[in-house]
């Protein structure tokens, strides 16, 4: 099967989630060719066994089972390496990104966008009714970015984990101590950015769901903002290292 459209996702105890999920992204993509790859972290809560059977019983569906907790970025990477796709979305698997923004996404990348976020900040986003905390956090870590790395101010969403991007685009993560670490997952999109800078980016405005079932598995506290901080730098590095080359 040639596969046009590659969703990737990652998951970690996402049984309440991971139906719903499945079944809004085949909804959309109907007549579509596509994919989805699920990678899954070793989840305790019968996701790992509910993937299993769903692979076996439905063609577009693939899983990578790694066989510990990869973290998220980790497992995204694995998914996008896996991908056939000639666009590749990532998105995550417990509803907050809405399947039914997936259209919106991809239609820009066929217009010509090479990589399009969906943003929380345009025309047509928001960022739902997150609590205080929560929205202060997000807006520091985005701020920080924007401030530390250059190439992350082409979308204004850099923390989305929400996002599509041409397949031919450079993706090969190359700095390989990112990977050594557990991880916040939103960088993956800071990681495609620095290494395409001169890639055509198209923010697209969603509404980023509340989390209905299950739970976030955010840390955060003064280990998060150093462990924040020190992938930001890394990004940075890789920036340097493709500004040259490009
Ligand atoms: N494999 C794997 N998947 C994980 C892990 N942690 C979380 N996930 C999966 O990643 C998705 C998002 O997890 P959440 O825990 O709900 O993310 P969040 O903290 O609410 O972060 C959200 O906000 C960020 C921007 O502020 C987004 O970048 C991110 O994608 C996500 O939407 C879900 O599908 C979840 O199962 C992990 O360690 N390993």
């Amino acid at each position: 099967m040639s596969v046009q459209i590659s969703v990737v996702a990652a998951t970690l105890n996402e049984i309440d989630n991971i139906e719903q999920f499945i079944d809004g992204v085949e909804g959309v993509l109907k007549g579509m060719e596509f994919e989805i790859i699920v990678v899954d972290d070793n989840s305790s809560d019968g996701t790992k066994e509910y993937l299993a059977r769903r692979m076996n019983e439905d063609t577009h569906v693939v899983v990578i089972e790694n066989p510990y907790r990869f973290g998220m970025l980790r497992s995204l990477k694995l998914g996008i390496e896996k991908a056939g796709g000639e666009i590749v979305l990532v998105m995550d698997a417990d509803m907050q990104h809405p399947p039914s923004a997936i259209p919106k996404l991809i239609s820009r990348i066929v217009d010509g966008c090479d990589i399009v976020v969906g943003s929380r900040y345009v025309d047509g986003g928001s960022a739902g009714d997150r609590d205080a905390f929560r929205a202060a956090l997000s807006r520091g870590a985005e701020f920080l970015a924007h401030a530390l790395v250059p190439s992350s101010r082409m979308t204004s969403d850099p923390m989305s984990g929400f996002f599509a991007f041409r397949r031919d685009l450079r993706h090969d993560f190359a700095y390989r101590q990112t990977f050594a670490t557990a991880d916040y997952g939103a960088k993956i999109l800071l990681i495609i950015l620095a290494e395409n800078r001169h890639a055509k980016v198209c923010d697209v405005g969603y509404v980023f769901q509340s989390r209905m079932r299950g739970k976030s598995k955010i840390v955060s506290g003064t280990s998060f903002l150093k462990r924040y901080l020190a992938e930001l730098f890394e990004v940075m590095k890789l920036e340097r290292r493709y500004r040259h080359m490009q």
